[in-house]
């Protein structure tokens, strides 16, 4: 499953909206607030205002040096909830700081994340509001690619804000019916749990955890896994020789190239969504 070209895709059909926004005189503009020079995160944040500007979203990118502190960060967050040129925005995670804090002050509606305490809730609620965008990324790709998924069984490895514990309940919603599993690093014979699956998403942070033994055989595996090795990318599905879980699965959406792309076609699509709500 290519994310990159699932994300060119995207583009493409949000440019249109962008469009129609722009005929009434309306240009969406992406707030992102990066606190200190981590290499990674510097990556991350240039290439959602590259994103933008492909598709005529104005961006309004804030760098705050490392040691920035809480109330800084929040004077930040404050002057872009009151920023009528800024549609939604960010705080780049992580922070160092206290990130429940930075996450609660973001006025709900600019929320681009979809991590506002009281848009969380409106998911367990089953109410309209933006959607964390790396779940919604999972669901978007294997959607495009037609991978079934109501009553399907799936496998999701971690238990995080940001990626499983959202995505679990956005699979289990009834627009999805999904069965789902939430494994964790407590999980006992996470393997057999892995082998039922239809639909595996690894998001436990740990290189090379899912092999190609645990595959049933046309799953489909989602690779949400960072860490580095050795300054590379390494995913938590194990991509090499007898173990590759490319030899069995169905479906794979590798790390680099499937997921990380789907985030930031996700994030776009909230910042136009919450363009055509403020109208
Ligand atoms: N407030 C906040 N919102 C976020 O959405 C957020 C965040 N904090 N902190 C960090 C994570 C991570 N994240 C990614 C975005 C794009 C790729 C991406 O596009 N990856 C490419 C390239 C990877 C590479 O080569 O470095 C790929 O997978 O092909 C990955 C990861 C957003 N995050």
């Amino acid at each position: 499953m290519d994310g990159k070209a699932t994300l060119a895709a995207i583009k493409i059909e949000l440019a249109e909206r962008v469009r129609a926004l722009a005929a009434r005189g309306i240009v969406p503009g992406l707030g992102t607030v990066l606190v200190g020079d981590d290499p990674g995160s510097r990556w991350y944040v240039a290439a959602k205002h590259r994103d933008c500007a492909e598709i005529g979203i104005r961006s309004i990118a804030r760098e705050l040096p490392a040691g920035t502190s809480q109330g800084e960060v929040e004077a930040v967050v404050d002057e872009l909830n009151a920023d009528p040129e800024c549609t939604a925005f960010l705080v780049q995670q992580p922070t160092g700081l206290d990130e429940f804090a930075i996450l609660s002050r973001v006025d709900p509606d600019k929320d681009v994340d979809g991590l506002h305490p009281v848009n969380l809730g409106s998911l367990v609620l089953g109410r309209a509001a933006p959607l964390p965008c790396t779940p919604m990324g999972i669901i978007e790709l294997l959607r495009r690619y037609e991978v079934p998924i109501a009553g399907a069984q799936a496998v999701v490895i971690g238990r995080g804000l940001t990626v499983g514990r959202p995505l679990g309940l956005l699979l289990t919603r009834r627009s999805e019916n999904a069965t789902v599993t939430l494994c964790h690093t407590g999980t006992r014979d996470l393997a057999e749990h892995v082998r039922r699956a239809d639909i595996v998403v690894a998001a436990a942070g740990v290189p090379g955890l899912i092999t190609a033994d645990m595959v049933k055989p046309g799953a489909a595996v989602l690779d949400v896994g960072v860490s580095r090795v050795d300054g590379k990318i390494a995913g938590d599905v194990s991509r090499a020789g007898e173990q590759d879980v490319a030899r069995v699965a169905g479906f794979l959406a590798p790390n680099p190239g499937g997921v990380g792309p789907m985030t930031r076609a996700m994030l776009l699509g909230n910042v136009v969504a919450a363009a055509e709500r403020q109208r």
